[in-house]
């Protein structure tokens, strides 16, 4: 990818009251699965802002806590300690009903495993958080978020009459249909093939570049990861480095061995517990 393509975050330009251009913030994140002798720290205390209009890429071995902090960071789960902000929202003062309304209107999903319901069709797919909040979308704009996504013309296709790189591209859609403030991705070219996964990443970076989207997506993928702007490493539940200038693939893959064989604060040994998710 170009690195002309990139540009800096901006700063917040509305004339409303917006004191940050962080659009997510994690304060002293903690998460915690089973208890006992099962008990396993996920994270452990993650400070981390994203801010408007950028990409971030969340990367680290196996069990490092991606994951979770993208789950965390959602709403998905509840941390057991630690704050999270997501546009203006401290996530810990919502009951249930305000945080699904947070989710389903300001926080998009992209998972690996695309999550469309089979016997909808591509348009029905991506009209269906508005849908679930009641409203009704207007078909130009369902059209629209085909057409942004190069799948204007598959609009009536179900997923099984779909590539996987298309299967995501609607996932895509769907996502961004209700104008979420920060897209989580998780592994989101994970099942799919190197020219599938280039579109994907593609859009994903159009998405910011051209609409001033914030996107976090948590990749193993070096490649996927220098498509963003920033990359971040956790190691055992930590932030373990993060860096935003030179982010090549050779760069990113070079500062993972590095920390590899250099982990700060010394090494952990590997957690290794099943168990209810309490975080
Ligand atoms: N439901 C659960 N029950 C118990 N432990 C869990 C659960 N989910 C995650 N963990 C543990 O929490 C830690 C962090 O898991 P997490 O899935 O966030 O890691 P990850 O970095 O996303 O891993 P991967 O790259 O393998 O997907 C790991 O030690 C994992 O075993």
């Amino acid at each position: 990818m170009p690195a002309t393509a990139r540009r800096a975050a901006g700063p917040a330009t509305g004339t409303v009251a917006v004191m940050t251009t962080d659009t997510v913030t994690l304060t002293g994140l903690r998460a915690v699965y089973g208890t006992g002798t099962r008990r396993v720290t996920a994270l452990d205390g993650v400070t981390t802002s994203f801010a408007s209009g950028t990409f971030t890429a969340v990367m680290g071995p196996s069990g490092s806590g991606k994951s979770t902090l993208l789950h965390c960071a959602a709403g998905l789960d509840r941390p057991a300690a630690g704050t999270v902000t997501i546009d203006g929202n401290r996530l810990e003062d919502l009951g249930e009903d305000e945080l699904t309304r947070l989710r389903r209107d300001r926080i998009g999903f992209v998972f690996q495993a695309f999550n469309l319901v089979s016997t909808l069709t591509a348009a029905q797919n991506v009209e269906l958080p508005l849908r679930l909040a009641g409203r009704r979308p207007p078909a130009s704009d369902v059209a629209a978020a085909l057409a942004a996504v190069g799948l204007a013309d598959r609009a009536r296709h179900r997923p099984s009459e779909l590539s996987g790189g298309e299967q995501q591209r609607v996932a895509l859609a769907r996502a961004l249909i209700t104008r979420p403030a920060v897209v989580f991705a998780d592994e989101p070219t994970g099942a799919l093939d190197s020219a599938a996964s280039r579109q994907v990443l593609r859009l994903l970076r159009a998405l910011v570049d051209d609409h001033g989207q914030t996107v976090v997506m948590v990749t193993h993928d070096p490649t996927a990861a220098a498509y963003a702007d920033r990359v971040l490493l956790l190691a055992d539940g930590r932030l373990a480095d993060e860096f935003t200038d030179g982010i090549t693939p050779a760069a990113i893959a070079a500062r993972i061995a590095e920390q590899a064989t250099d982990p700060p604060g010394g090494s952990r040994p590997p957690a290794h517990v099943a168990g209810e998710p309490s975080c």
